[in-house]
């Protein structure tokens, strides 16, 4: 992998790293943030996926975690949010399809099933580089915004085990169910919805394997939270199973960074807790 940039902060290091990925078949960018901590032993990582319209940068210049993270000793893997440099039909035209918008599913339509494959990419190849190659080690959280964060309750609903904590801000639960979903499930998946359901995390908790613990912070003023993310029906599944969930709902935030900034604090906390590190 390539190192394509590396600044100091809170007296870590931020990185910016480009390599092949076997998954999407392209080039993908990831940024790290590596705590000060790390020179002296490998640290865990949460692994934060983003929204529609992300790179790997807006986590890294807007939510303000890195403060507590270098405190914590907690490392901070920010994926891109889709292949990139591709130009398939439609890929480029609409903000919440194609670019920018992988979902964190393997599409298996054309023309996307060839590199659209960002749940293996998230999920299996990039924790697999990062443990072999940077100071870090196995032990993780996955975190995420909206598109991002339904992916982390997939990524740790689908992987038993493999995940020690899980949250969200503004996840869209229920893909199946909402416009921003069926979009692109119907693109990347096909018109067989039963199909969608692999991928459909108050589908998929009914039958986790494993109860982890969910954190999720949700803003009332969210302008997607009626049509798009409707928190209640993932809060009502995981109810019909007694999986354990933190619903938190926060009066007159919205869907932004300002948003994440606010509670990102409480969610490094809860990750550091699960993983073992000292978080007083
Ligand atoms: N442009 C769209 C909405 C785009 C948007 O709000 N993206 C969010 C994630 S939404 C769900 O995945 C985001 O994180 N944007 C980047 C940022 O830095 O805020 C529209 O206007 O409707």
């Amino acid at each position: 992998m390539e190192l394509l940039s590396q600044q100091a902060v809170f007296d870590g290091w931020l990185r910016r790293y480009r390599h092949h990925s076997e998954s999407t078949g392209t080039e993908m960018v990831f940024a790290v943030f590596l705590p000060p901590a790390v020179a002296a032993a490998r640290m865990p990582v949460l692994y934060w996926l983003s929204g529609l319209t992300c790179t790997d940068e807006n986590f890294c210049q807007k939510a303000g975690a890195f403060r507590l993270a270098a405190k914590l000793g907690l490392a901070i893997v920010c994926p891109d949010t889709s292949p990139r440099g591709l130009d398939l039909p439609g890929e480029h035209e609409e903000y919440d399809l194609g670019s920018g918008a992988g979902f964190y599913v393997n599409a298996t339509e054309a023309p996307w099933s060839g590199h659209y494959r960002m749940y293996d990419y998230v999920t299996d190849e990039l924790p697999s580089l990062v443990e072999a190659m940077l100071p870090v080690s196995a032990d993780k959280g996955i975190a995420g915004h909206s598109m991002g964060g339904h992916g982390a309750l997939i990524a740790a609903l689908k992987n038993p085990g493999q995940y020690q904590s899980v949250s969200a801000f503004a996840p869209i639960v229920h893909p199946s169910a909402v416009p921003w979903g069926r979009k692109a499930f119907r693109a990347y998946l096909g018109p067989d919805e039963t199909q969608w359901a692999e991928y459909d995390a108050t589908l998929l908790v009914i039958d986790a394997k494993e109860r982890l613990p969910i954190l999720i912070d949700q803003g009332s003023k969210d302008a997607f939270l009626t049509e798009q993310l409707q928190p209640e029906r993932f809060q009502a599944a995981c109810q019909s199973v007694d999986h354990p969930l933190t619903l938190r709902m926060h009066p007159g935030y919205d869907h932004s960074y300002y948003f994440i900034a606010s509670f990102i604090d409480d969610h490094l906390r809860f990750h550091a807790e699960a993983l073992g590190l000292a978080t007083g």
